[in-house]
């Protein structure tokens, strides 16, 4: 007999289709939209992270999902209730809604253990007595590590620890979603590190689930099984950290997450001639774009003899620069007869120099994309 997963069953903790939504213009009169028509879900219990550049509306998409922007249209589910349906709008404080934002947004005269039962108060569908009221911020500031610290007010503690006390509030009255945004942006990439780890264990250990704002490529990769790239108000791409990385949906993708290789390219319907040789595509004949990761580009040291006029097989090029970053180091090669550079990237210490002739050798499967 099957017995069904209970997960199988519930609805998706949230469900956006064809949002629309953005800010008044100056005189009021009318609206300028930024997001022009968003669809995502988020399974219960899953960490989607919501990945693009500067302005593209990932604070927007997070505010009118919390109701504190109204949207032009679209709907806005939320564990399978209408929050948002076009011609009705449920108010943020009954949103079931947790908010950890990228300042952490503490009240400066409340200590930690007041700081995180405030969230508890605003809670409207079960209040709770006082004494399950302690014993849930006992609960929170022990989830969070934060034990020690519950009398002490937020000039005291550290950013990360701050953070830690906002997800804490955020959690405290068990929404149905958390919003994270850029909760580790304004902390040193060490820290950040260790705390975005942490964060994502608490939200695992209690089931929940967490929509992750970013603008950081290595956080999404990192973090989520699942990543939606926003590009100027529309979804570029969902998919998992893998197929984002290793089968970008359009160029634009593949130079935004990662970086890349992005050569033009000539197809004859079974192979594209670019800078770097031939590479297999489906694509049919005519003008394509060849895209590859820079670990892919392999360099081989060239012996240049001045005796010799035979030409070098293959492709290769000139070494014209190298940053070392401890776990690789990275290169930079002007392909010979062409002006194209290309990144290549290999583990451990340089053995390149700035000048070296090096053959490049290609490793992997190129993506390519019509021209
Ligand atoms: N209150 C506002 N009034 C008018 N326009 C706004 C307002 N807030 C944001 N915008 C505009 O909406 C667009 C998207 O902004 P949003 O803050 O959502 O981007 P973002 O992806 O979160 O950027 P960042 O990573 O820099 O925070 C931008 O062009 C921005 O100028």
């Amino acid at each position: 007999m099957n017995i069904p997963h209970p997960r199988l069953h519930q609805p998706p903790a949230l469900s956006v289709h064809g949002l629309r939504a953005g800010y008044p213009t100056d005189t009021g009169r009318a609206v300028v939209p930024v997001l022009h028509g968003i669809d995502l879900t988020v399974e219960a219990g899953t960490v989607l992270a919501v990945l693009g550049p500067s302005g593209c509306g990932k604070t927007t998409l997070l505010r009118a999902v919390a109701g504190l922007l109204p949207a032009i249209e679209g709907s806005i589910e939320i564990a399978g209730e209408v929050m948002t349906d076009g011609a009705h709008s449920r108010p943020p404080e009954r949103r079931r809604i947790g908010l950890v934002p990228q300042d952490a947004a503490l009240f400066p005269h409340r200590t930690v253990a007041q700081n995180i039962e405030f969230g508890l108060r605003s809670r409207r569908a079960r209040p709770l007595s006082v004494a399950a009221r302690r014993e849930r911020v006992d609960a929170m500031t022990a989830l969070v590590g934060l034990s020690d610290l519950r009398h002490r007010r937020p000039h005291q503690l550290s950013g990360g620890q701050r953070q830690r006390v906002a997800l804490a509030r955020a959690l405290a009255p068990e929404p149905a979603l958390v919003l994270l945004d850029e909760p580790f942006a304004a902390l040193d990439s060490a820290l950040r590190a260790d705390l975005r780890a942490e964060v994502l264990e608490i939200l695992a250990s209690v089931g929940a689930t967490a929509l992750l704002v970013t603008h950081d490529q290595d956080e999404a990769l990192s973090s989520t099984a699942r990543v939606v790239v926003l590009r100027d108000g529309v979804v570029a791409q969902d998919a998992s950290p893998t197929d984002l990385y290793q089968r970008p949906a359009d160029p634009w993708v593949a130079r935004f997450v990662g970086e890349s290789v992005v050569l033009p390219g000539v197809s004859n319907g079974a192979t594209a001639v670019c800078a770097l040789g031939a590479v297999p595509t489906s694509l049919p004949a005519g003008a394509v774009t060849v895209v590859l990761r820079p670990e892919q580009i392999g360099l081989e040291p060239v012996a240049v003899r001045t005796d010799s006029t035979d030409p070098i097989v293959g492709p290769h090029g000139t070494v014209t620069g190298s940053q070392y970053f401890g776990h690789d180091t990275l290169y930079r090669v002007r392909i010979a007869g062409s002006a194209v550079t290309v990144l290549s990237r290999a583990p451990g210490p340089q053995v390149h120099q700035v000048g070296d002739q090096v053959a490049i050798r290609r490793v992997g499967r190129a993506v390519t994309f019509p021209a």
